[in-house]
């Protein structure tokens, strides 16, 4: 008889600046919503409460989102992530899944610098980096800037929004890709759930 699984947790912890970047959350979120048996929930980093806090060391998955500024995550992201000391300590995010989004003004950035800095953050932890998993876009001819992954970058899911416009001129390539992350890490998460249930069942029969 199939197995039912206990859902798989997603949180997306972020910070937002000026919007963009909250824009991009709910990117994620939108996306981690179309994969069965997950559940997602969304926390601002800058806002955390001792509830916000257990939600993420219950998660199955944590996406880490930021604005890129001066060259890496925003300062508050930072505050959180080094708050986050106290549970890389005791190992509480050990194995859990982890990837990133950013957003900047300019179309490189230096965005890699941020989601160099989410990696190096979930490896810290011990969690497992999930990458973005989409080729490069707008790389030939035939290419445009509707191209999912338009900024063609791997490490996780990048975006440009133009300095002297709002969250609602986010671009639409940009949100598909976010969303594209949010449905990778989810999925990914409840392969992860579906598995370590199988392994406990089969230990338990072979006891
Ligand atoms: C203090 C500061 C530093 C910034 N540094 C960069 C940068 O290094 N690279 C870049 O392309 N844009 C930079 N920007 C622009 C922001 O990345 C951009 O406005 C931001 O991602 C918008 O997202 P938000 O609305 O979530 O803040 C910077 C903006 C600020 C306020």
């Amino acid at each position: 008889m199939p197995m039912q699984s206990p859902p798989a947790t997603l949180v997306v912890a972020y910070h937002g600046g000026r919007g963009h970047t909250a824009a991009l959350a709910a990117a994620v979120v939108t996306g981690a919503e179309t994969v069965p048996d997950v559940e997602v929930r969304e926390v601002r980093v800058d806002e955390m409460t001792v509830a916000q806090w257990r939600n993420l060391d219950e998660s199955t998955a944590i996406v880490f989102g930021a604005p890129t500024y001066m060259g890496t995550a925003s300062a508050a992201f930072h505050t959180f992530a080094e708050a986050s000391s106290r549970r890389q300590f005791v190992r509480r995010w050990q194995d859990k899944l982890a990837a990133g989004f950013t957003n900047s003004g300019a179309k490189a950035g230096d965005k890699s610098g941020t989601l160099g800095y989410f990696a190096t953050l979930a490896a810290q932890h011990g969690m497992t980096w999930i990458n973005l998993g989409l080729p490069a876009g707008w790389n030939k001819s035939s290419g445009s800037e509707f191209d999912v992954n338009r900024l063609g970058f791997f490490a996780g899911a990048a975006a440009q929004s133009n300095v002297d416009e709002g969250p609602a001129a986010v671009h639409q390539a940009d949100l598909a890709t976010a969303q594209h992350l949010g449905r990778r890490v989810g999925e990914h998460a409840r392969v992860v759930v579906a598995g370590r249930q199988a392994l406990a069942v089969r230990e338990e029969l072979t006891r």
